[in-house]
């Protein structure tokens, strides 16, 4: 353009500049970019460019006049013009995919003299840009199958984890005892009353706490656990009420809930209730009677409604006798008692639980399905079980690994079978019965201890051989549980752990093992 020009039609003033701007950019745009609409401030369309026409039949209509006249929402799948006209702000640049395609749009809200927003623009700036934005495309597919698939893993996750983790039915049994546990195990599940599950380790008392939660009013809240011997007794008071904020400095300066106020509508199940310090007892028993407590420095009374599954496997009777356990808890607690009985007295079942631990067994470690021969099985029936059910599975567990057979026999249990220490707890049919000792013979005195001499060892050196396989073994049952381990030596934690330092190969054994519980 020459400077001598004519400019006469060229507006003169910022308004006449601005309106000229406007209707030529509306004109440039419509014709321009692959489609346009417009739309008013209740969401309706309005117009259509001639462009937009041909995205119709690919939204499913025949006519512009079937269309026009239409909440976006309803006709354009994912559009954001809604949005962007009760927002009033604009997005550039997006890109929008429904089954017409995908394409690259933006969206301006139309305002008023007033600067009202009374509708919006939108614009189809690319039409397939999958062909013309290739790498940006692929980019967004990539992102969006991504979505996609976090969406489908989220909403198995979700309804994984609504289904209960154990039901009635996962205790396995059809013997006379167990078909008694699985009825008052139900009867328990229909009352609201405290529950307290009695027997040896690994007999499933956890297994039947979960399932008679899932089974009860109460399975849409939470089962909160608490193992009592797990915790050091300092903890315990805090770990039950909570502490207010402010009470202490450090991790709890904020305060923090307690499992009963986490058990609030649902069930809190006091796993090794028989551990329980004593002082700590009269505070649970306060709260059972009066369903309400006051937080760890705080004077603020605390109403929870949490139903109590408690279990042990310590005689609490006895302990009541000997001054070790509230009397008035334990008939607190021993509304409906369920014996769980050790496996060496339902015999009956260990086929099917076999059955169900070697599917659980091959299910987890990705390891094809394994039977046991008919030996085996008669073998595993003359174990007395001290570890029961959970030593059952580590049996299992260890033979499957050890053997590429796909049918275990006797043999594969050799290792298990090894003479050693006698099962800890367990019955008098213990697997290798003890030589009968050598008849007496008139030898001289003299002549006895110097034979002696030679094999036998100092007190301290036998004392300690004898505690070292005896823990090797309660670990070897329990599958490295040292909890459960403990247990079974009649020893507390700390002592356990106290004599592992001195023999720390011990504990290294069992390290990495996962153990299924
Ligand atoms: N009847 C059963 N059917 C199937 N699996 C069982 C059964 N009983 C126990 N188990 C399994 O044995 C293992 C130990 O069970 P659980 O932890 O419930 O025992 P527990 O009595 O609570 O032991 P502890 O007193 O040592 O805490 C778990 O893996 C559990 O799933």
């Amino acid at each position: 353009m020459s400077l001598n020009a004519p400019v006469a039609t060229f507006p003169q003033d910022a308004d006449g500049v601005l309106k000229l701007a406007a209707q030529s950019m509306f004109e440039v745009l419509a014709g321009a970019t692959e489609g346009m609409m417009v739309v008013d401030r209740q969401h309706r369309i309005v117009w259509i460019s001639d462009g937009y026409k041909r995205f119709l039949p690919a939204l499913g209509f025949g006519s512009e006049t079937e269309f026009v006249g239409r909440r976006v929402e309803e006709v354009v799948p994912n559009s954001l013009m809604g949005q962007v006209i009760d927002s009033g702000k604009p997005i550039l640049v997006d890109l929008i995919s429904n089954q017409s395609g995908t394409f690259l749009v933006s969206r301006l809200p139309l305002r008023d003299e007033a600067g009202a927003v009374i509708g919006g623009l939108g614009f189809v700036l690319l039409d397939h840009p999958e062909t013309n934005m290739q790498p940006l495309m692929s980019k967004f597919g990539r992102m969006q199958s991504e979505l996609e698939e976090t969406r489908r893993q989220l909403a198995a996750e979700q309804s994984k984890a609504r289904r209960p983790k154990h039901t009635i039915a996962s205790f396995i049994g059809a013997s006379p005892a167990a078909l008694e546990v699985k009825r008052q195990a139900r009867r328990a599940a229909q009352s609201q009353a405290t529950v307290l599950l009695l027997g040896e380790t690994g007999t499933g008392k956890e297994l039947l706490a979960h399932a008679i939660h899932a089974a009860s009013q109460r399975s849409h809240k939470p089962l909160v656990s608490i193992n009592i011997a797990a915790v050091p007794d300092t903890l315990l008071e805090a770990e039950f009420f909570g502490v207010a904020p402010g009470a202490y400095t450090g991790a709890d300066r904020k305060g923090r809930d307690g499992k009963f106020r986490l058990a609030d509508g649902g069930t809190l199940f006091l796993d090794e209730i028989g551990d329980m310090p004593l002082p700590l007892q009269s505070k649970l028993l306060r709260v059972l009677q009066e369903q309400e407590f006051e937080p760890l420095g705080s004077n603020q009374v605390i109403k929870v409604d949490a139903r109590v599954i408690a279990a042990t496997s310590r005689d609490l009777q006895a302990m009541v006798a000997r001054g070790e356990f509230r009397a008035d808890l334990y008939y607190r607690l021993n509304v409906l008692p369920i014996l769980v009985p050790p496996l060496r007295e339902r015999l009956g079942d260990l086929e099917a639980l076999v059955d169900t631990l070697m599917d659980d067994i091959a299910r987890r470690s990705g390891m094809a399905h394994k039977m046991l021969s008919a030996g085996a099985l008669e073998w595993l029936q003359q174990r007395p079980w001290p570890g029961n059910i959970r030593e059952l599975r580590n049996v299992l567990e260890q033979a499957s690994l050890m053997s590429d057979e796909s049918v275990l026999d006797e043999a594969s249990f050799a290792a298990y079978a090894q003479p050693g220490p006698l099962p800890l707890g367990g019955p008098a049919q213990a697997p290798s019965a003890p030589a009968a000792p050598a008849a007496r013979t008139a030898a001289e005195p003299a002549a006895r201890a110097a034979a002696a001499g030679e094999t036998l060892r100092p007190l301290p050196e036998l004392i300690a051989q004898v505690e070292r396989d005896a823990i090797a073994q309660a670990l070897s049952l329990t599958g490295g549980n040292r909890l459960a381990a403990a247990r079974l030596l009649q020893i507390s934690r700390a002592s356990l752990y106290e004599r592992l330092t001195r023999w720390p190969e011990l504990g290294l054994a069992w390290k990495n093992t996962a153990i299924a519980q």
